[in-house]
């Protein structure tokens, strides 16, 4: 691995989607930034996932929907609550859904093919950031709505994750992250039953 590639991966963070501003990924840049997303570890080569790419239009048909349900679920929304649902997809200039698109009942265990969607999402980070862009890997109650992944076309599969696109408006400070000793341990041998 070079020095620089090691650096990508030690500073990728997210950038909240409301400060993703155009450009986006053009069409080439789009599809380099695909094909690294989908080149995940896969149990069984079974491609547990599916990528949605989610253009302007897109975007702002789904805001209308989710607008919509949200308006039909709580009871006297203010306007400016629907207005923030109708807002919700359209924040960034690119949005891609990964769906978890698994196999019941196959000899992969489901979980293992969860988490190759997982890797889908994080590899989309990556790569965008690799490319100079910023995302935001985000679900929210749409992700497990039945009225929205149906109007997705994907009524039996799970929203893995939101993957808002854009360029940087601003980058603001890192979070704080726990620290390797924080998050490791060494293990030597059988914990004493
Ligand atoms: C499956 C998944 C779903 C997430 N959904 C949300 C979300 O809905 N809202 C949110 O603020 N952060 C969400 N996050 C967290 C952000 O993606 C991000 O990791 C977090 O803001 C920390 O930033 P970092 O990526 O720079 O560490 C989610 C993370 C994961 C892995």
């Amino acid at each position: 691995m070079t020095n620089a590639t090691l650096k990508l991966l030690q500073t990728r963070r997210s950038v909240a989607a409301r400060d993703l501003i155009e450009p986006g990924p053009d069409a080439a840049q789009l599809e380099q930034l695909l094909e690294a997303g989908l080149r995940v570890p896969d149990h069984g080569k079974l491609g547990p996932w599916r990528i949605q790419i989610v253009d302007k239009a897109g975007q702002a048909a789904l805001g209308d929907l989710y607008a919509r349900l949200f308006a039909e679920t709580y009871p006297d929304p203010r306007p400016e609550q629907i207005e923030m649902e109708r807002k919700r997809p359209q924040q960034a200039p690119l949005l891609l859904i990964v769906w978890s698109a698994r196999q019941a009942g196959h000899k992969i265990p489901e979980f293992e093919q969860i988490l190759s969607a997982g890797a889908v999402c994080q590899n989309l980070l990556l790569a965008a950031h690799a490319m100079g862009f910023a995302a935001n890997w985000l679900t929210g109650w749409p992700a497990y709505d039945t009225q929205v992944k149906a109007a997705l076309g994907h009524p039996r599969d799970d929203i893995a994750g939101f993957i808002f696109v854009g360029t940087p408006a601003s980058t603001p400070d890192d979070r704080p992250r726990k620290t390797v000793a924080q998050a490791t341990e060494r293990w030597t041998g059988p914990v004493a039953l």
